[in-house]
C-alpha cells in the first residue's frame, strides 16, 4: 500500500484474537439480554416467513389468473379476493413484526455498546501514567468512541443477515418442491457469489484496518494541536500545525478513497454474476413452462427468487468486509481493555492511617528501556518530614515523587511506606493519603468550590470554606468574581495561574494527606499571590511527610533536610546552613539558583 500506509502501525498493546475469541467475547455481553434476543429472534424468523410467502402468494395468483376460462368467473374472483387478502395481511404482518425487531434490537445494541463503551473507559482509567506517556490520548479517544460504534453497526448489520438468509432457507425449500433442476440453476449463482465475496474478505479486512487506524490518527492530531494551541501560537507555528494535519487528512482521504473503491469494485461483479443466473433460469424456466412441467406462476417465483438470494448474498459479501470491520474494531476494544498493566499490586492491603514512613531501599527504575532514571537508589524520609529535593533538571527528582505516588512500576528494591511493601497496599486507599500537587495545577471545569472538594467529596461548605480561608488567609478569595462560585473554566483555564496553584493547595489541604508531594511551581506570579502562596504551603506542609521539588528560597530554607540529587543518586543531604558550609554541588546550586531569591540579594556581595 506504499506510502498511504506510513505511521499508521499498531499500539504496542494491539493484539490478534481468533476470530472464535472475538466471537466468544461479543456474545459475553449478549448474555444479559438473552430474553430480548430470544424474542429479536422470533420476530426474524416470522418476518422472513411472511417474507418469503410474499412472493409464493404471488405466484398462487398467477397460476390462479393462468386457469381464467377453466374455473367459474365467480369462483376465480372469490379466490383471488382471498389471495389478496392474505397477501395484505402478510405484508401489515411483516411490517410491524420488522418494526418490532428493529426496535428491540436498537435498544440490545444500544445497551452492549453502553456496556462495552463502559468497560474500555474503565481499562483507561485503570492504566497508570506509563500507558498515558507511551500512547496518544486521541488514539485512544477513537477507540473508545468511533470502534464500539463500529461494533454496534456491525451487529444491526448481522441481525439484518439472518433475517434475510433464512428467508431464502424458505424459498429455497419451496423451488426445490417445485422442481429440484429449475431450482439448481437458480442455485448455481450461489457459489460464485461467494466466492467473490471470500476473495474480497481480505482485502476488505486490511482496508477498513487502515481507514480506521487513520481516523485514530487525525483524532491524535487534532487533540494534540488544540491541547498545545497557545504554544503553537507564542512561536507562531499554526501553519506548521495546519500542515502535519493537512498530511493526516490528506492520508485519511486517500485510505476512505481507497475503501471506497474497494468496496464499489464488489457490487457491479456481484450483480453481473446474478445477472447471469437470472438470465439461465427466465431461459430455461420458460421451456419448462412450455414443456408443461412447471406453472407460469412458479415461472415467476423462480425468476424472482434469483432477486431474493441475490440480495442477501451481496449482503453476505459486502457483510464480510463490514463484518471484519466490527471484529477489527472489537479486537481493538478489547486489546485496550486486556493491555496488561505495568503497575501490578501484589496484594491489596487496605491503609486506614499513615504516620508516613518513606524508605527507598535499593530502587532500580527507568520510563522506558533505553534509559535507566535510579540505580540501587536509598533514600529514607521519616514520618513528618518535610525533604526538599534539588538537582539539575532530569536528575530524577520527579521520578521519586511518581514511585512514592505508584504511578509507574520499579524494576528492583523495594519502596517502604510505614514499612510496608508499597506493592501490598490497596491503592485507592493508599492514595487517600496522599496529597500531590503539581507544577502547573489541573482544575476540570466547574467552580472553586467544586475543585476544593474534588478529593474530599462529603466535606460540607462550611469546610471547603474553611479550606480556602486557611490558604494565604483567604483573601485571594475576594479577588474571585463570584467568590467559591467562580466559574474556573476549562483546565483552569478561566481564573489566572497564580490562583490555581491556590486552589490547588485548598484542595489539597482539605483532602487533609498524610504525605504530600509537592512540585513547587516556577512560573512566576505577583508578589502578593507569591506571598500567599508561601503562606498556604507552610499551611499544607505542616505536620506531614513532605517530599518537595524545591524551586524556593523559603522551601529550601524551611526544610528539615535538603536532598540534593544527580543522574538518579544522592549526592549531598543535609541542612541549608549545613550544606552551604560544604561549599559542595548545593553550594553551586544556591549561588545560581536560590541565591538571587533572596530579598537581601546584592549580586556585588557574595556574602548576600
Ligand atoms: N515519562 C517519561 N518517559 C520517559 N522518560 C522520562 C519520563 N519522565 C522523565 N523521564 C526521564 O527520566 C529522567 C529523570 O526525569 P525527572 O523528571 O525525574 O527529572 P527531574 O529531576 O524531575 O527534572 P525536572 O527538574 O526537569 O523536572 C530524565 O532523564 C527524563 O528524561
Amino acid at each position: 500500500m506504499g506510502f498511504v500506509m506510513d505511521g499508521l502501525e499498531a499500539e504496542a498493546y494491539d493484539r490478534s484474537y481468533s476470530d472464535a475469541q472475538l466471537l466468544r467475547r461479543i456474545l459475553r455481553y449478549f448474555r444479559p439480554f438473552g430474553l430480548l434476543m430470544l424474542v429479536v429472534a422470533l420476530a426474524i424468523v416470522l418476518t422472513a416467513a411472511l417474507d418469503a410467502a410474499l412472493p409464493i402468494l404471488i405466484a398462487r395468483g398467477i397460476d390462479q389468473l393462468a386457469q381464467e376460462g377453466r374455473v367459474a368467473p365467480g369462483e376465480l374472483w372469490r379466490r383471488t379476493g382471498w389471495l389478496l387478502l392474505a397477501l395484505l395481511a402478510a405484508g401489515i404482518l411483516s411490517w410491524t413484526l420488522n418494526y418490532l425487531r428493529q426496535r428491540l434490537t436498537a435498544r440490545v445494541v444500544g445497551d452492549v455498546v453502553f456496556n462495552l463503551r463502559k468497560d474500555a473507559f474503565d481499562a483507561v482509567m485503570a492504566r497508570d501514567m506509563s500507558f498515558y506517556d507511551e500512547f496518544s490520548t486521541g488514539r485512544i479517544v477513537s477507540r473508545v468512541t468511533n470502534d464500539t460504534q463500529d461494533f454496534a453497526t456491525v451487529v444491526t448489520l448481522s441481525l439484518n443477515l439472518i433475517s434475510q438468509l433464512l428467508q431464502v432457507g424458505i424459498i429455497v425449500g419451496v423451488l426445490f418442491a417445485i422442481n429440484a433442476r429449475l431450482a439448481l440453476i437458480a442455485l448455481a449463482i450461489a457459489p460464485a457469489i461467494v466466492a467473490a465475496a471470500l476473495g474480497f474478505r481480505h482485502v476488505a479486512r486490511v482496508t477498513t484496518r487502515s481507514a480506521r487506524r487513520v481516523l485514530a490518527e487525525v483524532n491524535a492530531n487534532i487533540q494534540e494541536s488544540l491541547t498545545g494551541i497557545s504554544v503553537a501560537k507564542t512561536f507562531r507555528q499554526e501553519g506548521a500545525i495546519y500542515g502535519d494535519f493537512g498530511r493526516v487528512n490528506a492520508q485519511a482521504y486517500r485510505l476512505n478513497l481507497r475503501q471506497g473503491l474497494v468496496f464499489s469494485a464488489i457490487f457491479p461483479l456481484l450483480g453481473t454474476i446474478a445477472g447471469v443466473g437470472t438470465a439461465l433460469v427466465v431461459y430455461f424456466g420458460g421451456l419448462s413452462v412450455l414443456a408443461g412441467e412447471i406453472t407460469p406462476g412458479a415461472w415467476f417465483l423462480f425468476a424472482e427468487s434469483v432477486a431474493l438470494f441475490w440480495f442477501p448474498l451481496t449482503s453476505v459479501a459486502s457483510f464480510w468486509s463490514q463484518f471484519q470491520l466490527g471484529l477489527s474494531a472489537s479486537e481493538r476494544v478489547f486489546a485496550l481493555i486486556d493491555a496488561e498493566p505495568r503497575v501490578v499490586q501484589r496484594a491489596h492491603e487496605p491503609v486506614a492511617r499513615l504516620a508516613g514512613h518513606i524508605a527507598f531501599r535499593g530502587v532500580d527504575f527507568r520510563y522506558t528501556a533505553r534509559e535507566r532514571v535510579l540505580w540501587g537508589f536509598d533514600l529514607t524520609i521519616g514520618a513528618g518530614e518535610t525533604v526538599a529535593l534539588v538537582g539539575h533538571t532530569g536528575a530524577g527528582k520527579s521520578s521519586l515523587g511518581k514511585l512514592v505516588a505508584r504511578f509507574y512500576e520499579f524494576q528492583g528494591g523495594e519502596l517502604l511506606i510505614d514499612g510496608r511493601d508499597i506493592r501490598t497496599l490497596d491503592l485507592r486507599s493508599y492514595r487517600r493519603h496522599l496529597g500531590i500537587v503539581q507544577q502547573t495545577p489541573f482544575l476540570f471545569s466547574g467552580t472553586v468550590r467544586d475543585n476544593i472538594r474534588y478529593g474530599a467529596q462529603e466535606a460540607s461548605d462550611e469546610a471547603v470554606l474553611a479550606a480556602a480561608r486557611s490558604i494565604g488567609g483567604g483573601d485571594w478569595l475576594d479577588a474571585l468574581p463570584q467568590g467559591l462560585d467562580t466559574d474556573v473554566g476549562e483546565a483552569g483555564r478561566g481564573i489566572s495561574m497564580g490562583q490555581r496553584q491556590l486552589v490547588a493547595l485548598a484542595r489539597t489541604l482539605l483532602q487533609d494527606p498524610s504525605i504530600l508531594i509537592l512540585d513547587e511551581a516556577t512560573a512566576s506570579v505577583d508578589p502578593l499571590t507569591e506571598a500567599q502562596i508561601q503562606e498556604g504551603l507552610e499551611v499544607v506542609l505542616k505536620g506531614r511527610t513532605a517530599l518537595v521539588i524545591a524551586h524556593r528560597l523559603s522551601t529550601v530554607r524551611q526544610a528539615d533536610r535538603i536532598v540534593v540529587l544527580r543522574q538518579g543518586e544522592v549526592i549531598e543531604s543535609g541542612t541549608h546552613a549545613a550544606l552551604l558550609e560544604r561549599n559542595g554541588h548545593y553550594a553551586e546550586l544556591y549561588n545560581t539558583y536560590f541565591r538571587h531569591q533572596s530579598p537581601y540579594y546584592d549580586p556585588q556581595d557574595p556574602a548576600s
